[in-house]
């Protein structure tokens, strides 16, 4: 079995990582922090997850944090930095659900998110956990960043055709939406449902920090220099993301030539789908599963692909992503405890 660390336990990753954990045959949960609810039962805050957890949560200064196995943090940018070190040094694996250990620009990681990176040292052995792209280095890690919600769609979206070689990287768009939960259990104003129900909005259009993040994993496929237009949009659902991708070809292909480097791009892996060409995938054929959903299109014949892309954010956007990193680190098969079919409608 392997024992479970969770800081960041009350949040909307916090509790669908133990959501997923609950039935996960190899997973024993050890520790799941708060702060707020020190000492509260994770099932009366969580009546979904009674007889499912039987523990309390903890503040993070009294878990045993370091008799885990792995430790998720489920926590704001900044918490996951801080706490590291000391895990690592103790064995215990890391597997950060924050952006501490996703960008290797130092630079660019403390002009977007505002603070210092207080343990630099960590960034170069610190693996992007992205499996469908990034599986061999995510085998031997001991610390993971997991992507962010809107770059997982975008990775998974642009990459079979940046390896082909058949577009222009330097004119990449992305028009992406996502549920409200995707901003987190905190309290803000902008989320409140009367603030976000029944109305539709961009955000960061002058720039987003999922840009920076998306732009330093695309490079990887290319020789050719990567630009992208990235806007971010809020939809009035709980759960769920759509992203349209949006990228200008150089050479003759056929819609067939088009089709198949998606499906040979994806033909081994379990959670991504690529759907008939033309097809409109909807976010409710993701929700609460760990599939990403792909549908490619060609309009008029014309010059210009467009990807869609859905998935649910906070699965395989975050915790289902990050569970099966933790499933690739610890030699599982990849699927376990993440087959759960999308909830419809
Ligand atoms: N929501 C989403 O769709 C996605 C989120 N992410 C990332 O995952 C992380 C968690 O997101 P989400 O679950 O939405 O966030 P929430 O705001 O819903 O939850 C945050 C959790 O962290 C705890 N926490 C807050 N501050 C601290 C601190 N200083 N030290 C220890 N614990 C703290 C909170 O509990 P308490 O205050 O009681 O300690 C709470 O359990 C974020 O970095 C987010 O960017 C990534 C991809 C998608
Ligand atoms: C709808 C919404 O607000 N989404 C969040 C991103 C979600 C996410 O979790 O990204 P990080 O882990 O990089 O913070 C946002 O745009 O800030």
């Amino acid at each position: 079995m392997i024992k479970i660390g969770i800081v960041g336990g009350t949040g909307y990753t916090g509790v669908e990582l133990l959501r997923i954990l609950a039935t996960h045959p190899q997973a024993q949960l050890t520790a799941i922090t708060s702060r707020k609810e020190d000492g509260v039962p994770v099932a009366q805050m969580y009546p979904s997850l009674r007889g499912r957890v039987d523990l309390a949560f903890s503040s993070p200064d009294k878990a045993n944090l370091n008799e885990c196995d792995v430790v998720f943090f489920a926590t704001p940018h900044g918490v996951a930095m801080a706490q590291a070190p000391e895990l690592l040094a103790n064995g215990v694996k890391v597997i950060d659900l924050a952006a501490d250990f996703r960008m290797q620009d130092v630079a660019q990681f403390e002009k977007w998110y505002g603070m210092e990176h207080s343990c630099k040292d960590l960034l170069s052995e610190a693996v992007y956990g992205l499996p469908e792209l990034n599986r061999d280095k995510i085998k031997s890690a001991r610390l993971i960043g997991n992507p962010g919600c809107y770059p997982t769609t975008m990775q998974l979206g642009f990459a079979p055709l940046l390896k082909a070689g058949v577009i222009d990287a330097g004119n990449l768009i992305a028009d992406c939406k996502s549920g409200v939960s995707g901003a987190g259990r905190k309290a803000e104003i902008g989320i409140l449902f009367s603030e976000s129900s029944d109305s539709f909005k961009a955000y960061g259009v002058a720039g987003h920090r999922h840009t920076p993040e998306t732009i330093e994993q695309l490079q990887h496929l290319t020789q050719d220099k990567v630009s992208l237009l990235f806007t971010p949009h809020l939809v009035p659902m709980i759960r769920g993301m759509h992203s349209t991708l949006y990228a200008q070809l150089t050479q003759e292909i056929s819609n067939e030539a088009l089709q198949a480097l998606f499906e040979d791009a994806y033909k081994d892996e379990t959670f991504v789908d690529v759907m008939p060409f033309g097809s409109h995938p909807e976010t409710r054929s993701t929700r609460a599963s760990n599939m990403l959903r792909i549908a490619v299109h060609r309009p008029g014949n014309g010059k210009h692909v467009v990807i869609l892309v859905v998935q649910d954010n906070l699965v395989k956007g975050a915790s289902g992503q990050a569970v099966q990193c933790m499933n690739i680190m610890f030699g599982l098969d990849e699927s376990t405890g993440l087959q759960h079919v999308p909830v419809n409608p």
